[in-house]
Order: C-alpha cells, then sequence, then structure tokens
C-alpha cells in the first residue's frame, strides 16, 4: 500500500514547505524521463532508506523502503539509536537505480540497485576501499564511476564489483576551516563539474557550499558566494538548512531538496518532527546556482502539480502485511508482528520489557503533523503494550494498558516515572495521544507542544490522564539525527491491535496545557 503526503497542497498559487514532513532527513533525489524519486536516511528503524515519487517534486508518495531484507539492512541489538543508516545517495544511470549509503553500526558503505526504485533492490554490493560517509555516485563519459565521501575525498569504483580503482584522493573541502564538510554531490552541468557539499554541522550553523572544475576529479574553484544556502545566524522559521541535491525541473528549471527543521515554543525553540525535506528554486548567475528564498509557503513551481489520493486517516491492518510507511527498531522478526494470526489485527509479541529496550517490538509511523492525534484500539488480554511517542530509549511517552488497567508512563533521560493510572473495565480500549503545536508564544519558558494520553470509553468519551511538555522529546533536549516516531508495542505477552488512526489535528485545536 503506498502512502501518499498530502503535503504542498496548492492554495491559489503557493505550496507547503516541507514537501516531505516528518522525520526525513539527508534527502537525495533522482529523475528518470517524467517521474522523479527521492530517498532518506533511517538509521535505526527497519525498514530502511524510505524511497519515494513523484512526477511534480512538490506531491510526495513513499513506494517503498530500498533497504526491507535482513541481508540488506543489519542492525544488531546494539546499534544505538541514531546509528545505523545515515545519509544515502540515489542515483539513475543507463535504466538502473542506484543507490549507495553507509551503515555506521557495521556494514560500512553498501550499494544495492533496482530496476524499479519500488523495489526489490539487490542485496548489497560491498565497498571495503571506500572509506567515510555520505558516499555519493558520478558517472563521467568515459563511463567511470566516481565515489565522493564526506570529508572530501574521492575514489574511482566498479559499481559492479565494488571494488576501488585507485587510491582515494582529497579534494575541495569547504571554506577554511569549514566544520564537516559532508553530503558531497558531483554533478556535470553545462561545461562544468560541480561539487555540492554541506558544511557547519547538521544543526543551526548548517549549510550548503559548492565548487566546480573542468573534471570530475577537480581541481575545484570554490563559488565566490558560499555558503550558497544557510539560515545560520537567523530567526528565520526554517533552520539547519543544508545537505542538499540538486535536480532539474520538468521544465528544465533546477530546483534543491535539502533538509531543515522547524523549531517551535519560545527560546531556543525545540524541534519535534526531526529534520524534514524541503524544496527551494535554483537560478544560474555566470554558471553558478544561486538558491532561491526558502519558506514554508512558497511559490507554486510552473507546471501542472498531480496530487495524489489523500492518505487514508485509518490503518485496520486489513491488508496481511505492513503498509510502507511502518517502521519497527532495528528489525522486525515475523514472528514478533502479525497481521491475520487474529483476522483483521495486528499481533505483537513482545521482546524487551519497554520501550527502555532496544529490542523492544514497537511498529510505528513518523509524526508528520505539528498537531496530530493518534487513536487505536488495543486489546491488552493476553498481555501489556499500548501507544507511545518515542524519539529514542532514553526519550519516549507512552499509555500502556494491561487488562483492567491503563497506565502513563514518561521516560527522559535518567528519569522513569508512572505519571497517571487508571482502572478500565476488561477488554479492548481506545488509546489516544494528541500532540499540539504551542501556537502563542507568550512566555520565552514555553515549549514546543503539549503532548496528552488518555482513553476513550465505549460510548467514545475522552478521558485524559496526562498532558506532558514535548519538550522532553525534541532533538533539542534528547539529541541525535531522528525525529518523533508514534506507534504501538507490546513489552509483555501479546497484544492486539485492531486499528490505528492517524490524523492532523486543525490549527489552533488546543489541548490543555
Ligand atoms: O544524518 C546523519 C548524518 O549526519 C550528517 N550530517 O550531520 C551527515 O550528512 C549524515 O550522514
Amino acid at each position: 500500500a503506498k502512502l501518499s503526503h498530502a503535503a504542498g497542497e496548492r492554495k491559489g498559487t503557493t505550496i507547503d514547505n516541507p514537501v516531505i514532513p516528518g522525520f526525513h532527513p539527508d534527502p537525495s533525489i533522482c529523475r528518470a524521463g517524467e517521474d522523479y524519486y527521492l530517498a532518506c536516511s533511517s538509521f535505526e528503524y527497519f525498514p530502511g532508506v524510505p524511497v519515494f515519487h513523484s512526477r511534480d517534486l512538490v506531491h510526495w508518495t513513499q513506494i517503498g523502503n530500498a533497504l526491507d531484507r535482513p541481508g540488506q539492512l543489519r542492525l544488531p541489538p546494539g546499534t544505538r539509536s541514531s546509528g545505523g543508516i545515515y545519509a544515502p545517495t540515489l542515483r539513475h544511470h543507463e535504466g538502473r537505480f542506484w543507490l549507495i549509503v553507509t551503515n555506521v553500526s557495521g556494514d560500512g558503505n553498501l550499494l544495492f540497485t533496482a530496476t524499479d526504485p519500488a523495489g526489490p533492490w539487490s542485496d548489497p554490493i560491498r565497498l571495503p576501499g571506500v572509506h567515510g560517509i555520505d558516499p555519493d555516485l558520478a558517472w563521467d563519459d568515459d563511463g567511470n564511476c566516481w565515489c565522493t565521501v564526506a570529508g572530501v575525498s574521492q575514489v574511482r569504483i566498479d559499481p559492479h564489483t565494488g571494488e576501488t580503482l585507485g587510491e582515494p584522493r582529497r579534494l575541495w573541502s569547504g571554506a577554511p576551516g569549514a566544520k564537516a564538510p559532508e553530503a558531497p554531490h558531483l554533478y556535470r552541468i553545462g561545461e562544468y563539474w560541480y561539487l555540492l557539499i554541506a558544511e557547519g554541522g547538521t544543526e543551526r550553523c548548517h549549510g550548503v557550499s559548492i565548487a566546480r572544475g573542468r573534471t570530475p576529479e577537480g581541481p575545484f574553484e570554490p563559488c565566490p558566494a558560499n555558503p550558497i544556502l544557510t539560515h545560520r545566524g537567523t530567526d528565520h522559521p526554517v533552520q539547519n538548512t543544508g545537505h542538499g541535491d540538486l535536480v532539474q525541473g520538468p521544465d528544465g528549471s533546477w530546483w534543491m531538496v535539502f533538509l531543515g527543521v522547524r523549531p517551535q515554543g519560545g527560546t531556543p525553540g525545540w524541534h519535534i518532527l526531526g529534520r524534514e525535506t524541503f524544496l527551494a528554486p535554483v537560478t544560474w548567475v555566470d554558471d553558478w546556482p544561486v538558491v532561491g528564498e526558502v519558506s514554508t509557503t512558497m511559490a507554486s513551481p510552473p507546471w501542472p502539480l498531480q496530487e495524489p489520493a489523500a492518505v487514508p486517516v485509518r490503518d485496520d491492518f486489513d491488508l496481511g502485511e505492513l503498509a510502507v510507511g511502518w517502521i519497527s527498531l532495528r528489525s522486525r522478526p515475523a514472528e514478533s508482528h502479525t497481521t491475520g494470526e487474529r483476522a483483521g489485527w495486528l499481533s505483537l509479541h513482545a521482546r524487551g520489557e519497554s520501550l527502555d529496550d532496544p529490542e523492544v517490538t514497537f511498529v510505528g509511523r513518523r509524526q508528520q503533523h505539528l498537531s496530530c492525534r493518534t487513536r487505536a484500539l488495543a486489546d491488552p488480554a493476553e498481555g501489556r503494550g499500548g501507544l507511545a511517542v518515542r524519539l529514542d530509549e532514553e526519550h519516549h511517552y507512552e499509555i500502556e494498558a494491561t487488562p483492567g488497567q491503563i497506565r502513563v508512563l514518561a521516560r527522559v533521560g535518567p528519569f522513569r516515572s508512572e505519571v497517571a493510572s487508571h482502572r478500565t473495565p476488561p477488554g479492548p480500549v481506545v488509546l489516544r495521544v494528541d500532540t499540539a503545536v504551542t501556537r502563542q508564544v507568550t512566555d520565552a519558558r514555553q515549549g514546543p507542544d503539549t503532548v496528552t494520553l488518555g482513553v476513550e470509553d465505549e460510548a467514545g468519551t475522552y478521558l485524559e490522564l496526562a498532558a506532558l511538555d514535548g519538550r522532553y522529546l525534541s532533538t533539542e533536549v534528547a539529541g541525535g539525527f531522528t525525529g518523533r516516531v508514534i506507534g504501538l508495542y507490546a513489552s509483555a505477552g501479546t497484544v492486539h491491535f485492531d486499528w490505528f488512526d492517524h490524523e492532523a489535528l486543525e490549527a489552533g485545536t488546543t489541548v490543555p496545557s
């Protein structure tokens, strides 16, 4: 089942940015005819490397995950949160799709190919001679394949065998003293080879710079206007902008996808959805790219937009397999996640004893809306489990059901607490989590949002059990490279879930603070 994102709705002549909201960082994009494909990093989550399709660069539908077999994606239990799969590069060359990515939790740099980006992708081609993260692929007219990595260095490889051909060479590494030159992408555009990089690190100082040369190996001269994109030192609503990739639009114009965050609340601002995928127009001056204005509402590209079908609010697990947008932690053993054991229900069998455990049976969706409501019908008769908002093993809030009892639990760093407890009649129960962004910031100490957790009785009457400050489930507090994932878990025995609702809450929907 495909998951399409209603981002970028056309209101008059504007579209919304980010074009792929929620934790979709390190976007890499390629064009194949009239189709666009985009891949993102995925860290400790399985399946890995979500792949999206678009015909208009504005509306993106997730069509699969490139790494959806254990043989492709090994994330052993020791894989730390924000370890695992770092930034990918996705390219289309000679009728084939190529994906190169780093698994920093063991396997290093890996190359995958496919004829259809929705999958299946190949088993990994290992690249033992390629050292460094953020590997890029580019081919020259002589058929040489150049692999460039963060730092920035480059080596010629045989993409069919993974063999490195020749010694790695250092290339241009950004402005003198630039921190963390990474996310290199090499392009042949017109008479130049361009080397695009990110620098400054993926936080508030992030930016994009570029250099050009006459050959894929350089030498490269830096653009006098570097960085060509950064919001460092500004109070722009979109921060941490960087890690870009260039693409040509249907009309030949140029565009950049890149990551950014939307801090909420008072000062310094906390981002809760992770690093999201944004789009910006690019024009050329003296054969140098100039990135257009970045905003959360931008002028619509000058071509017809192709809006996909809206994402259904309810997933009722009737499809016999989980939709592509569902992600689990590090692995998804068939025996712990079943759809069909109880017809039309998702059955989760516990492994770890709580969300503190890297092996916990958890399956969730990336939170994509600043304000949203998530509900699920859970039957805890044979176990213990519920609905959680997770950032990592040390930062999560959950509402947990056992037969006849509901508890709200919170873990923030070293602190664990049972925030609330409530007796319920035996049988299935509707669990609910709302997140509501702080709209009116009247006090700099206000957090980004409020997370409320509660239950609905048979009549649908909602009983709120806890309202928690969302800053503790933000990257500014927890660190890391990911964003919130809202999902279902079992921490003992078996818990069955009949359905899962996830929907945006209208702006201004208030939940008590
Ligand atoms: O997103 C994970 C890594 O973080 C980075 N920059 O901060 C690299 O470009 C990504 O590979």
